[in-house]
């Protein structure tokens, strides 16, 4: 993947509610442009890598490319899972997202218990992989310092 590591910001929207209600695990869901617009040798699955909200922390993060198969999703979407407690929902907020190495293809599963526990594990190995020293510099970045600075609000 010769794009990786990948840089992206875009709006929070609404998805379909299932991540938090249904899983347990909420996913921030981008817009279909931000989608479109990803190169093509991304390919659809689980990554991982770092994240923030607006100017806020950067935090590790897990995210999912694709059609969701055990849902059957009809567009292609792409969700972040940040590892980190909020205290509130986000949406309309700017999401950041590096994108720092791949961990699989997306799966259908027989259960929904065991695609919670296919997530669990993503996150579980994405918490492990982000502590080598060429991950932990990415957090870093000056595409978050950028976030941090006030040009993003345009104040
Ligand atoms: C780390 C991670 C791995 C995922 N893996 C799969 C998968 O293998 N198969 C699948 O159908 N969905 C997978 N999902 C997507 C969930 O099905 C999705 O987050 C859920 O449908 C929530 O959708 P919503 O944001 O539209 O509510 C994964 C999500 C995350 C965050
Ligand atoms: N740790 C987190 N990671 C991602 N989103 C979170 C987190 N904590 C709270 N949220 C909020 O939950 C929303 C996602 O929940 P989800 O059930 O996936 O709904 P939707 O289908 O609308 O994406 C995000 O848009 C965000 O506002
Ligand atoms: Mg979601």
């Amino acid at each position: 993947m010769r794009h990786l590591p990948y840089f992206c910001r875009g709006e929070v929207v609404r998805g379909f509610g299932r991540g938090s209600k249904q899983l347990g695990i909420p996913t921030a869901n981008f817009p279909e442009q931000v989608v479109d617009n990803l190169p093509a040798d991304i390919s659809t699955g689980i990554y991982y890598g770092w994240a923030s909200v607006g100017s806020g922390d950067v935090h590790k993060m897990v995210v999912s490319i694709g059609w969701n198969p055990y849902y059957k999703n009809t567009k292609k979407s792409m969700e972040t899972h940040i590892i980190h407690t909020f205290k509130e929902d986000f949406y309309g907020e700017t999401l950041n997202v590096a994108i720092a190495g791949y961990l699989r293809p997306e799966k259908n599963f027989d259960s929904l218990e065991s695609l919670i526990s296919a997530i669990q594990g993503d996150i579980e190995e994405a918490k492990k992989r982000l502590d080598l020293p060429e991950h932990l510099k990415l957090k870093e970045d000056n595409f978050f310092q950028v976030s941090k600075s006030n040009i993003m609000n345009g104040h």
